[in-house]
């Protein structure tokens, strides 16, 4: 098959689009035969207008001459390898429901066709395809319950959104079985992905590769190819006052989508119509944010199973009601701010954020909650520090425009408004004060986060953490703190190129 060479980024092999190449694996037992796997998604292009994929195999009689060499492989990564056990979490209802059909049209024939890996005891892996919210953190707490040192490793391919991240580090930090935890590598199968985005923003691409390979070429890229490393995934954890209830969704739908898979998950099926859930919850770990305010409600309110139909949109549906009603949510916040070097744990600054009323609280420890949504531009892959952003009530035009900052690469840090002042436009973390009534987007780094609840009406008491919502009694006090040191929950697959860009 001819290959063009004009620009190792414009290589053309055939019909195959250089963004489409996931990877190109020399065929065993052989010195010159090649085989081209690549990724085809059309928009709206299935029965239902969702996204079908395309998964091609392309041969080649010999190396491709224009071939980048980091894509070429030789088979399976060591993560994949045999002296892993490897698990495959399909979550049927996350994002807009395609884990189902990316796993069979797309994921199966891959790590079968690039490396020699088949469903199945014995040298295989083991597919687990949700069949309640419950599964991955039963399935988590079985890995953690399990979990035996060095001695067997697991890896854990992950196609899901952020709930399925945060599902297998509550089930595995809950279980506490020593040793290192689960390796997993996501597929960003979900709404809003923020730990997927935020982990390939900085020096993931190949560089000047255009147009970008889409997000399920990259992740596939990362879960194949060599040149990634297995990172600490950074957490925090998070405790609630007595009387507080996780709430969920379960519905008629809530069996699984996938039904002409295998299901290997033992989860009793809930007989709930699309009503709410809730659990007595008394901690939980995340790995991405906790917010208390307009983004918990948003999360919330657009988290029904009517308005998870329209994919990411129903943030958008959601927030135009909550911008009207712009409530301002009556709590008490102290944050602990970290020591600086020198200092002992006894010196650390506590301070009161100095209002009685917010529009927002979001604690996060990742850069962007979606691909194009920047809240914490200061933040590093994987640097495990803990910032806040905040601010006090706002009405939904000047929210609008906080929010805007943030889809233009983190903009809205620094912002200030009222009395007549000028607005301004910062940029800069940690100068942005107390966010003072008057009006100011506050932006600092805290080692923990201790909010009081204040409200009566049940409807503004609910906090996110990592998209799990939990309802707080009225005056009860919500801890986030930073986790550090000690062994690792779950370490996360991510290229090489990312820890080194932090
Ligand atoms: N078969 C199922 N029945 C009921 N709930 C399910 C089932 N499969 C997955 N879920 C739930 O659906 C939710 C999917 O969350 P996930 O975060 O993976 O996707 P998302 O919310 O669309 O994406 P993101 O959090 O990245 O915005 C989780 O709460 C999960 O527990």
């Amino acid at each position: 098959m001819a290959a063009t060479n004009e620009h190792p980024h414009s290589l053309i092999i055939g019909s195959v689009k250089p963004e489409e190449i996931i990877c190109i694996r020399r065929r065993p037992h052989t010195t010159s035969a090649y085989t081209i796997f690549s990724l085809k998604e059309v928009i709206g292009d299935d029965d239902q207008g969702g996204t079908s994929f395309v998964l091609s195999q392309t041969p080649l009689a010999e190396a491709p001459p224009a071939a980048p060499h980091e894509l070429v492989i030789e088979g399976p990564p060591a993560h994949l390898g045999r002296e892993r056990r490897v698990h495959v979490i399909v979550s049927a209802l996350s994002g807009t429901g395609r884990a189902g059909r990316f796993y069979g049209d797309v994921l199966g024939p891959l790590l079968e066709g690039a490396a020699g890996l088949v469903e199945g005891e014995g040298g295989g892996y083991r597919l687990v395809v949700t069949r309640s919210a419950a599964s991955v953190g039963e399935f988590a707490r079985g890995l953690g319950e399990r979990r035996d040192g060095e001695r067997e490793r697991h890896t854990v391919v992950l196609l899901s959104g952020d709930g399925g991240v945060v599902d297998m580090l509550n089930g595995v930090a809950g279980a506490d079985g020593g040793g290192s935890g689960p390796l997993i590598a996501l597929l960003p199968l979900g709404t809003g992905n923020a730990l997927f985005h935020s982990l390939h923003k900085t020096g993931v691409d190949r560089a000047g590769e255009q147009p970008p390979p889409s997000d399920l070429v990259r992740a596939l890229r990362t879960l194949l190819l060599s040149g990634t490393t297995e990172a600490r995934l950074p957490s925090f954890r998070v405790d609630f006052p007595p009387g507080s209830r996780r709430i969920t969704y379960a519905g008629p739908g809530s069996t699984g989508t996938a039904a002409d898979m295998t299901v290997r998950d033992t989860e009793e099926e809930k007989e709930v119509g699309g009503e709410e859930v809730a659990d007595a919850v008394v901690a939980l770990h995340g790995a991405i944010v906790a917010s208390y305010g307009f983004h918990a409600q948003l999360v919330w309110e657009s988290d029904t199973p009517a308005y998870r139909r329209h994919g990411a949109a129903r943030f958008g549906m959601v927030a135009k009601e909550l911008l009207r009603e712009a409530h301002a949510y009556r709590a008490d916040v102290e944050l602990t701010l970290p020591s600086s070097p020198g200092e002992g744990r006894g010196g650390k600054e506590k301070r009161q954020i100095p209002r009685d009323k917010h529009a927002y609280l979001l604690a996060t420890l990742v850069s962007n909650l979606e691909r194009t949504f920047c809240i914490s531009p200061a933040s590093r892959p994987l640097d495990g520090k803990l910032r806040l952003v905040h601010f006090g009530p706002a009405d939904g035009e000047r929210t609008m425009r906080i929010m805007g900052g943030a889809y233009e690469g983190g903009k809205h840090v620094g912002m200030r408004w009222g009395d007549g002042e000028a607005e301004a436009e910062g940029g800069r973390e940690g100068d942005a004060g107390e966010g003072k009534d008057k009006g100011e987007v506050g932006y600092e780094e805290v080692e923990e986060l201790r909010i009081t609840i204040r409200e009566e009406d049940p409807r503004w008491r609910k906090i996110c953490i990592d998209g799990t919502i939990v309802e707080v009694p009225v005056g009860g006090t919500v801890t986030v703190r930073r986790e550090e040191g000690g062994k690792a929950h779950l370490r996360v697959l991510v290229d090489r190129r990312v820890v080194g860009a932090r």
